[in-house]
């Protein structure tokens, strides 16, 4: 019997396009390309499809796909938040002469991912006790800031596909007021993405200490232990998330545990764990024990809203042809 086609999945956040194609045998061609690098989207899709082929992949066969995006999806229309690309669904699924193009928002594609999770594929950061069968919170620093939850409803989840991260910034410590202070001079409405982001990472430190570097400069010079300033950037940004992520918690009933996705945290190494998240993450006031019950994950996996994106698309074609 002739196997399936393989299909086209795609996660689009506003630095990175991550490719693959799935079938019958799992993933296969994964690739990154830079956003940055192509006008459109479906610029991009096609420079991924033209280097699929030449490593022999049939992509003239394709005739399902999905793409999980870094903004709301809602309606025919897509606008990126943090990125230029915009488009038709409609017109980019005639564009590429597909039967199916599901589009959905990246950070509920990744929620879908998370039950599948495996030692190996997830950190844990300090206490907690797991239990099944609860809802699951999740939070993602990269360009931008991901939220999103998992509700479990019989043999299902269901994922939310919110804008949490452009709920509001508390501030916490007296330097998180002076960062706040700042970026409302610049901003007016100061969003957590603003502070937990790559931008936020650089946010921060301009405040702090007063220089500009970038996000990677920061976490680099924070890494190599010789940057006091560069540490102390590192170390408010581990602390607002710890906060951040605790109210994601709080507001979903995430007692099942909370995780952390994203392009940033992985990269700050050793630095996270020894970072005061944690703390921060319970520091609750009346509510302390209850989130000190919720366990704290980071998503060590390299490509988890590819496999969640995946299994949404499963989901969709086996529902409608
Ligand atoms: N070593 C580093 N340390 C800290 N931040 C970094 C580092 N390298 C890159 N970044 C920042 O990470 C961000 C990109 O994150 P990520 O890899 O999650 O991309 P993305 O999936 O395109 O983002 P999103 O889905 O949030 O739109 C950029 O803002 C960049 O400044």
């Amino acid at each position: 019997m002739k196997a399936a086609p393989m299909q086209l999945l795609a996660d689009i956040g506003g630095t990175n396009a991550r490719f693959a194609l799935h079938g019958e045998g799992g993933f296969a061609c994964i690739e990154v390309l830079p956003c940055a690098a192509y006008d459109t989207l479906s610029a991009a899709v096609k420079a991924y499809l033209a280097l699929a082929a030449q490593r022999g992949f049939a992509v003239g066969e394709l005739a399902h796909a999905a793409i999980a995006i870094a903004n709301p999806v809602d309606g025919d229309w897509i606008s990126m938040t943090n990125h230029h690309w915009c488009f038709s669904i409609a017109a980019m699924r005639a564009e590429h002469g597909l039967a199916t193009l599901l589009v959905v928002n990246d950070f509920a594609a990744l929620a879908m991912a998370l039950p599948t999770l495996r030692d190996g594929q997830r950190e844990r950061i300090g206490g907690g006790v797991e239990s099944g069968g609860r809802p699951l919170g999740l939070i993602g620093p990269g360009t931008g800031l991901g939220v999103s939850g998992l509700v479990p409803a019989g043999e299902r989840w269901i994922a939310l596909a919110g804008e949490g991260g452009h709920a509001s910034f508390a501030p916490c410590t007296d330097d998180e007021a002076a960062i706040l202070a700042a970026l409302r001079a610049e901003h007016g409405h100061v969003s957590a993405e603003r502070l937990l982001s790559g931008m936020g990472i650089e946010a921060i430190h301009r405040v702090l200490a007063g220089e500009r570097l970038d996000a990677a400069a920061i976490t680099g010079r924070a890494l190599a232990g010789a940057d006091p300033a560069c540490l102390r950037t590192v170390e408010t940004f581990c602390g607002i998330l710890g906060s951040v992520a605790g109210n994601v918690a709080l507001t979903l009933g995430a007692t099942g545990g909370m995780y952390i996705g994203g392009g940033i945290v992985p990269r700050l190494g050793p630095l996270f764990a020894q970072s005061s998240f944690r703390r921060r993450f319970e520091d609750k006031g009346r509510l302390a024990s209850y989130v000190a019950r919720i366990p704290t994950w980071v998503i060590t996996e390299p490509y988890p809203a590819l496999q969640g994106v995946a299994a949404m698309l499963s989901a969709h074609v086996a529902a409608h042809h």
